[in-house]
């Protein structure tokens, strides 16, 4: 049996629902799939999990919400009349949505989480109707009924483990079983959802827990790309990958696939097919395990993403001090900030860490502790911070990639402030300014996918 997820852009609309209906009802080894809120319908529309955030924030200000509530109904209504459903099904839909206002929540947190499901929730609700009414046998499965326990983490939960056991056990109905993304339930039974894009986790850890053949990841693209294809145009398709690639690609910033989903497949050893719902036809990609993996090419994939900040700290015999790194990493620890990256000199340490964890507070409180405890002789916070990432199973034993890959950059004139070799062996990652990060990345994809002879030509 398969796992399907479909992505918020391929339920955006009752368009792209008749796509998923002909997807599901195509092969009957199809039989759980996974719902995201309705996405974005076309460039500088507003996904519906962004409206709940909005309805939320509304809810929690004591402000005007109706407007809100309204147009997100209005999305799940556009659906529910193309396919002539009974009014009970928009009219529940709706009075969810509305009750979400006076519901009780033991904190801002969790109830931030509760709206956001929501819109997967109400999606999959929705999917269920359309299928039975498209002629398709659909059950809806809660994730509490079906067993998805996750942390008490509200919006970024990880899955728990007894998860598993509880879908081994789980009596799957006959026919389709249609199930909301994004969220799961803590042991206290609240909701809490996965971090953005987290519908791609409920999707893999389905897949592990029926023990599926495959799991089909629909989204609006014929598959992953060796590069970002809103900065590098008509990026080459990879037709094949693997798990570690795919990772390493998604935590660099390949947002087609969540980096945490990569998990639970690979705890299943369950096969990825990325596929296109506008075109599925096309084969996609395959993400399989690295056991009996050949690359075709020495890179797979190259990313940058520009979310961070780097701290830089020089002392002289920085080296012969123990206990220095733990400390520092010390300090990090008791604001709960996690690092990314450590890269170090004999007397120098940078520190690269997400600043998406950081306000202007902490960063101050950071800065004057380290001060304080560190006595560095230099301190200093840079915030202008991108990290390139070159990925693939084929760089481990090439002699002079790293020369190839900084070639094309030199020629790009694009400063690079950090090298680090993954201990992976299969990524390399280089620190630019924010500014450079897209030169880079359209530099090193020419120096490794265009021929010679096109290069000079374009
Ligand atoms: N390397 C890549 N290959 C393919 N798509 C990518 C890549 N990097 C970023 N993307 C973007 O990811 C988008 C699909 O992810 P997302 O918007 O989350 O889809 P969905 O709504 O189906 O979950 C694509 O439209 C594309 O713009
Ligand atoms: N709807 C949620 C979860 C998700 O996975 O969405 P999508 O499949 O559209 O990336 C979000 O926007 O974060």
């Amino acid at each position: 049996m398969r796992v399907v997820k479909f992505g918020g852009s391929s339920l955006a609309d009752s368009k792209q629902f008749e796509k998923v209906v002909a997807i599901m009802q195509a092969d009957p080894q199809r039989q759980v799939v996974v719902t995201s809120a309705p996405g974005k319908r076309e460039h500088g529309d507003i996904k519906v999990t962004d409206l709940l955030i909005r309805y939320c924030q509304q809810v929690q200000a004591h402000a005007e919400f109706s407007d809100t509530v309204a147009e997100i109904v209005s999305r799940y209504a556009e659906i529910a009349e193309h396919y002539q459903l009974a009014a009970g099904v928009l009219g529940h839909i709706q009075a969810e949505l509305e009750s979400l206002a006076t519901e009780q929540f033991p904190d801002a947190d969790y109830q931030m989480a509760a709206f956001k499901a929501h819109g997967e929730k109400l999606n999959g609700y929705l999917l269920t109707a359309v299928l039975n009414a498209a002629g398709s046998h659909a059950v809806y499965g809660e994730p509490k009924t079906i067993g998805l326990v996750v942390s008490d983490v509200p919006n970024d939960a990880e899955v728990q483990n007894e998860t598993y056991a509880n879908l081994a056990k789980f009596d799957r109905p006959d026919g389709i079983l249609v199930v909301p993304g994004f969220y799961g339930y803590t042991e206290a039974g609240r909701i809490a959802t996965f971090s953005r894009g987290g519908s791609d986790i409920t999707g893999a850890i389905l897949s592990r827990g029926f023990n599926a053949d495959l799991y089909e990841n629909f989204t609006d693209v014929d598959g992953v790309f060796a590069a970002d294809p809103r900065v590098v145009k008509h990026p080459a398709p990879i037709a094949k990958m693997t798990y570690r690639e795919m990772r390493e690609l998604s935590y660099g910033g390949f947002g087609v696939f969540h980096d945490e989903a990569i998990l639970p497949a690979i705890e299943g050893q369950i096969p990825i097919n990325l596929k296109n719902t506008n075109h599925p036809t096309h084969a996609g990609t395959m993400i399989v395990p690295e056991a009996g993996f050949t690359p075709q090419h020495a890179v797979t994939g190259i990313v940058s993403s520009d979310h961070f900040s780097a701290i830089y700290l020089h002392r002289y015999l920085l080296n012969k001090e123990v206990g220095f790194t733990l400390k520092l990493l010390q300090i990090f620890y008791d604001h709960g900030i996690n690092y990314e990256h450590m890269p170090s000199g004999i007397d120098d340490l940078t520190i690269i860490f997400d600043n998406r964890q950081l306000t202007p507070e902490l960063r101050t409180t950071l800065c004057q502790e380290i001060q304080a405890k560190m006595h560095p002789d230099v301190l200093q916070w840079i915030d202008d911070y991108a990290i390139t990432m070159v990925v693939g199973e084929g760089m481990a034993k090439r002699i002079g990639l790293i020369q190839r890959v900084l070639t094309p950059l030199v020629m790009a004139n694009v400063h690079v402030t950090m090298i680090n070799e993954g201990a992976s062996q299969i990524s390399l990652m280089l620190g630019t300014s924010k500014t450079q990060a897209n030169t880079a990345v359209q530099a090193i994809y020419n120096a490794f996918f265009i021929p010679v002879n096109q290069q000079m030509e374009g």
